[in-house]
């Protein structure tokens, strides 16, 4: 169920009209739905409710602490990759021994703050990691909980930037090493091996990659136990896409069925670290239109949302679906929607069919993961407000930067 639906023209994020939000609190502006992100993340923890399990949301998906809270309170866990991701979970109410810390580059002070605070366990991506962590942990007097981050060397078929499993890829450890360093993290004293975690990459569509992912990452499982290694758990790490246009996704019980079925009797907690699935379809980006104008042959709607906001189609040229907040209906012309940012990669959207004049909204659809997260200033462009609905109610959830804050922090030589 869609909870960003048209009522005659008008666009609802909820019971809330968008249009009227755009005006009462400017453009651009990312509205997100609570209801959304509830239904998602229990499409996943009903998905395995038969199974022991943790659902750890990627907070780089969309960080903001009032997503965060909404998660928690279901019960959610984490999937962090930096100091500050986990400085967030905690301000927003999430259980820290439900964390799961994943990144190739994990500082001292990153280890330290995590092994201070009490996480669930560490995704370790290298041999050099896990010394680095073995002696933070002894020096700390802690006994630090880890995974091996293993590359399953498999093709996710997904866009390059965004594919993480192959060994040409900088992530995790490579499977003929994986035993060995198993064995060595055996003999740390302060290292507790607790489990093994993939993550192939991200806007998968096919089950196919998962599933070879698993049988190599049961195959080592196995070899492990023979050498004495007991894994306790296993995190398919997240990846799960999303419909951006007409991509069909396999839902997240498809999804765990299939990787249930291949789990056979085995007794592993799995773990899942879906950010996109649960973030994406839950939040729109809303920017109004300040020009329409032509050139030779072309047709540009210049709104004021851009690159520095909503990244992914200059990033990634992805696509995702622009719709007005309302729909004039009639005669539609072909547009490039662009922003006001002094780059020619400045596009949310190209060759869209448009029936829109100046001062009119339009919702970028898709826009709840990896939005927000991956803005910028660029421009020296304050960056957007965040507003989370809730029914017919609509809270603001981050204030529109003022321009102040864009030079906070800096100071003028004596
Ligand atoms: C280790 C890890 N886990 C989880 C995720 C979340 O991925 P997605 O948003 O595709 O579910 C990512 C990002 O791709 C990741 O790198
Ligand atoms: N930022 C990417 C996803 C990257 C996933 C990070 N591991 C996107 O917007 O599609």
């Amino acid at each position: 169920m869609d909870h960003f639906i048209y009522q005659a023209e008008e666009l609802y994020a909820e019971q809330c009209q968008v249009a009227e939000l755009a005006k009462q609190h400017g453009t651009p502006l990312y509205i997100y739905s609570r209801a959304t992100l509830e239904r998602h993340w229990y499409a996943f923890d009903n998905a395995v409710a038969n199974h022991p399990h943790l659902i750890c949301y990627a907070v780089k998906a969309n960080s903001n602490i009032a997503v965060l809270n909404v998660l928690a309170r279901l019960g959610s866990g984490f999937d962090i990759v930096s100091g500050g991701e986990l400085a967030r979970v905690i301000e927003a109410g999430g259980d820290p021994a439900k964390v799961v810390f994943s990144g190739v580059g994990k500082t001292v002070a990153e280890m330290e703050l995590a092994l201070e605070i009490g996480i669930y366990c560490f995704n370790v991506e290298s041999a050099a990691e896990l010394e680095q962590l073995s002696v933070v942990a002894q020096r700390m007097n802690k006994v630090a909980p880890v995974s091996l981050r293993i590359n399953p060397d498999v093709d996710a078929g997904t866009h390059p930037y965004i594919s993480t499993g192959l060994k040409e890829n900088k992530f995790g450890i490579a499977m003929e090493e994986a035993e060995a360093i198993f064995l060595r993290a055996k003999e740390l004293p302060c290292i507790e091996i607790k489990g093994v975690d993939c993550h192939i990459g991200s806007q998968l569509t096919e089950i196919k990659p998962f599933l070879d992912a698993m049988d190599r990452m049961l195959a080592l499982i196995d070899r492990l136990a023979e050498l004495g290694i007991e894994i306790k758990h296993f995190d398919v790490g997240g990846g799960l896409g999303v419909t951006y246009d007409d991509e069909l996704p396999p839902q997240p019980d498809v999804y765990a069925a299939a990787l249930l079925e291949r789990l056979g009797g085995r007794d592993l907690k799995l773990i899942f670290e879906p950010g996109r699935a649960i973030a994406a379809n839950a939040g729109i980006f809303v920017t109004q239109v300040l020009y329409l104008k032509e050139n030779s042959d072309k047709r540009f709607a210049l709104v004021d949302g851009a690159m520095n906001d909503l990244i992914r189609p200059s990033l990634y040229s992805a696509w995702q679906k622009i719709i007005p907040a309302i729909d004039r209906g009639g005669e539609t012309l072909n547009y490039d929607v662009v922003g006001p940012v002094c780059e020619t990669g400045d596009f949310l959207g190209k060759d869209r069919q448009l029936n829109i004049a100046a001062g009119d909204y339009l919702a970028i659809r898709s826009s709840g993961a990896y939005g927000f997260t991956m803005a910028s200033n660029y421009n020296s462009r304050p960056r957007a407000a965040e507003l989370m609905v809730d029914g017919d109610n609509a809270y603001v959830i981050r204030e529109r930067e003022k321009l102040a804050q864009l030079w906070q922090g800096e100071q003028l030589l004596p």
